[in-house]
C-alpha cells in the first residue's frame, strides 16, 4: 500500500481488518519494521485520539515520531497555485510538503474541512498537495472529506462485537448546534459498504450524504424506523452537503436516547469521540453495557498500525 488515504488506497478491508486484530493480540510483533524510520504527523486542527494512537502504533512498529501542530508551531501555508503571496501566509505547501519529506519516511496529515465551499473541500486540497509534494507515504488522519483510520477501527470493532454473520449496521445523524464535517460519516459509509453488513443510512431530509458516497444504501428519514432490528448503532453529526456545510435542524428527537435503542435488537452504541453528551446522547446509553465507545477509541491503535505496516512493507 503507497498511502492511506481513501479505501481505494487499500486491496481487501477484510484483509486490513484481520491484521488489525492480529496486531491487538501480539502488538509488537512487527517491532522491526520501522527501526531506524520517523512518522511525522502534521495537524491542521485538534486532536486526541488520532494523535496519542498513531504515536502509539508507529512506536509499537519501532518508528520514531515527530508531531507538529501547523498553525501554531509552524507557518501559515498557502495552498493555491500561481498566486502572489502577498497575505499572510509565509510558505506553500510545495515547499513545506517537501522539506517534511526529507525528514520523515512516512507522513500522517489532519486537515477537517472548510465546509464553505463544497467543491474545494471534496477536491482534498491539502492531503493532495502533501500526496504529490511530500514524496513520501501519506496518511489520513481525519481530511476534509474521509477518515479512514476512524473507520477502519470501527470496522475492527464490528467484527469483535458482532453476534450474526450479517448485523444490521445504522449510520444515524444526531444533533448539533454547529456545522460539523461529513468526513467521519462519508468515510464510515464507504467503509461499510465494502463489508456485507446491512447497512442502513438515517438522517433527516436535506442531510443526505453525497451521491458518489452513499451509492445504492437505503436511506431513511425517519430515525425510529431505521433502528427496528439494528445491531449497531452509529450516532454521528454531519452539516447538510446539498445545502453545503448548513445546520439547517437541532431537532433533538434525533439523538439517542434509552427509549429508541430499545428499539433496535440491543444494539451496540458507537459513536467516534469526542461526542457531547446529553446534545447527542443520553448518558444511560453512553454509560451503559452496550455502549462500544471506550474500545472502538481503543481500536484506534490497531487500525492506524495495520495501515502503517503495509506501507512499511510496501516501502521496502
Ligand atoms: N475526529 C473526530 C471528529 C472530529 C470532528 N468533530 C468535532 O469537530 C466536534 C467539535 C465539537 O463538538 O465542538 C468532526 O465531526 O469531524
Ligand atoms: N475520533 C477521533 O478522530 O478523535 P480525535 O479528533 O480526538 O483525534
Amino acid at each position: 500500500m503507497k498511502h492511506f488515504i481513501n479505501p481505494n488506497d487499500v486491496d481487501s478491508v477484510e484483509e486490513l481488518v484481520q491484521l488489525g486484530l492480529e496486531l491487538k493480540a501480539d502488538p509488537l510483533k512487527f517491532q522491526h519494521l520501522g527501526r531506524n524510520l520517523t512518522m511525522g504527523l502534521v495537524f491542521f486542527n485538534s486532536s486526541l485520539r488520532t494523535r496519542v494512537s498513531t504515536q502509539k502504533a508507529a512506536l509499537n512498529l519501532g518508528m520514531n515520531v515527530i508531531v507538529m501542530n501547523v498553525g501554531s508551531d509552524s507557518w501559515q501555508l498557502e495552498f493555491e497555485d500561481g498566486v502572489i503571496m502577498d497575505q499572510g501566509k509565509a510558505e506553500h505547501v510545495k515547499e513545506a510538503a517537501a522539506v517534511l519529506g526529507q525528514y520523515c519516511d512516512v507522513i500522517g496529515v489532519r486537515a477537517f474541512a472548510g465546509l464553505t465551499d463544497r467543491d474545494e473541500d471534496y477536491k482534498e486540497i491539502v492531503l493532495e498537495s502533501f500526496r504529490r509534494y511530500a514524496g513520501v507515504p501519506i496518511v489520513n488522519l481525519e481530511s476534509a472529506t474521509r477518515h479512514p483510520c476512524q473507520s477502519l477501527a470501527d470496522l475492527i470493532t464490528i467484527e469483535e462485537l458482532k453476534k450474526k454473520e450479517r448485523p444490521k449496521v445504522v449510520l444515524t445523524w444526531v444533533p448539533h448546534f454547529k456545522p460539523l464535517p461529513q468526513a467521519v460519516a462519508n468515510s464510515f459509509a464507504e467503509w461499510v459498504l465494502k463489508t456485507d453488513y446491512e447497512f442502513v443510512i438515517a438522517n433527516p431530509e436535506g442531510y443526505d450524504l453525497a451521491p458518489e458516497i452513499r451509492k445504492d444504501a437505503l436511506v431513511m428519514h425517519d430515525q425510529a424506523e431505521a433502528f427496528k432490528g439494528a445491531d449497531f448503532i452509529y450516532a454521528k453529526n454531519w452539516s447538510s452537503y446539498e445545502h453545503y456545510g448548513q445546520v439547517l435542524t437541532q431537532d433533538r428527537s434525533w439523538a439517542i436516547t434509552e427509549e429508541r435503542m430499545a428499539l433496535t435488537d440491543d444494539a451496540f452504541f458507537m459513536h467516534c469521540l469526542p461526542v457531547r453528551r446529553g446534545l447527542k446522547v443520553a448518558d444511560a446509553v453512553i454509560d451503559g453495557p452496550h455502549s462500544a465507545v471506550i474500545q472502538q477509541a481503543g481500536n484506534r491503535v490497531w487500525s492506524v498500525q495495520a495501515a502503517i505496516k503495509k506501507i512499511l512493507e510496501a516501502r521496502g
